[in-house]
């Protein structure tokens, strides 16, 4: 019917049918958010109500000065070699690195010095300049402690959570990559009671209120811990992340001042996403079928 001026009047005449306030809206088809996004996120808030700075984590690829050598693990060390690390081969080395300090890193890894002894081989520098995939975001800690040492020196509260490779099995619950979260305070007189202090703080925001520490060895920080928390919902320990003081072969030879101490942690984004939305195989991580 053309609109005419009567035609418009008529809908006075039509029978309608009684509206039904109950009836459902139709479906919206609406997006998810990921979830490990949603626990980056968690992870995200925590640390800055913490008040720790983001570090910039947007390089894959490193060199292995900055992913090994700077947190004096020695050359010979077995997670150096291809078959838990994945090299580049083009370009396979890295083209600039600090000249003087790499001299430092060179002679605490052969000889020691600031009280250490040293590891007593022959450091070689193509084996630094060898690039890869960063194996931990412990090498991005690694460059900025060194900036921060370049300048007279302040606290700093850092963090970090991006994508690890390591070229290792795949299997249920390990990829080849994998998300790492990693924190750290860099202060005068820091002990090992802070750090035990900032990880009950830290987890207690997750709901993880009791944590138990075991010793153990990272060749980057002494002493190292291991840190479990008691998760009620699952009713038993879970491994929750590794810790400890970078040592001083790793922060003296950048220039940090003696009476400076470095307390840091790492734990995964996978596992506590997988804990948190009941999730038993890492592949219904990824992929198309998922439905979170
Ligand atoms: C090769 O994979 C290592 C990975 C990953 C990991 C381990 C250590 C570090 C580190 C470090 C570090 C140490 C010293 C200084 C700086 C960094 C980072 C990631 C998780 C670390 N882990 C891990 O995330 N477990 C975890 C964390 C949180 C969580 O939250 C609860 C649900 C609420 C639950 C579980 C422990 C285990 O899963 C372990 O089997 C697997 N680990």
């Amino acid at each position: 019917t053309d609109l005419t001026r009567e035609n418009l009047q008529n809908w006075k005449e039509l029978e309608f049918k009684e509206y039904n306030f109950n009836a459902k809206g139709a479906p919206l088809e609406a997006g998810h958010l990921h979830a490990l996004l949603k626990v980056r996120k968690q992870f995200k808030d925590i640390f800055v109500q913490m008040g720790f700075e983001e570090m910039p984590t947007n390089n894959f690829v490193e060199s292995s000065f900055w992913n090994f050598d700077a947190l004096f693990q020695p050359q010979q060390h077995p997670a150096r070699d291809s078959h838990d690390t994945f090299f580049l081969k083009a370009p396979s080395t890295t083209r600039t690195l600090p000249e003087d300090y790499v001299e430092r890193v060179k002679r605490v890894h052969e000889s020691g010095g600031y009280g250490s002894r040293g590891y007593n081989y022959d450091w070689k520098r193509e084996e630094a300049n060898k690039n890869l995939l960063r194996t931990h975001t412990t090498a991005v800690s690694s460059r900025m402690l060194y900036a921060l040492a370049q300048k007279p020196f302040e606290p700093k509260k850092y963090f970090s959570i991006d994508r690890v490779f390591r070229n290792e099995a795949v299997d249920r619950t390990h990829l080849a990559e994998f998300h790492q979260v990693e924190g750290l305070i860099c202060d005068r007189g820091l002990t090992l009671g802070h750090l035990i202090g900032v990880l009950n703080d830290f987890f207690s925001r997750l709901g993880m209120t009791k944590l138990r520490f075991k010793p153990a060895y990272n060749p980057y920080t002494e002493p190292s811990m291991e840190i479990f928390g008691y998760h009620e919902s699952l009713g038993k320990w879970v491994e929750i992340g590794n810790s400890g003081m970078f040592r001083p072969e790793m922060l003296l030879p950048m220039g940090l001042p003696e009476d400076v101490q470095v307390i840091a942690w790492g734990l995964s984004l996978e596992r506590p996403t997988m804990i948190l939305y009941g999730i038993d195989n890492i592949r219904d991580l990824f992929g198309h079928k998922v439905d979170l």
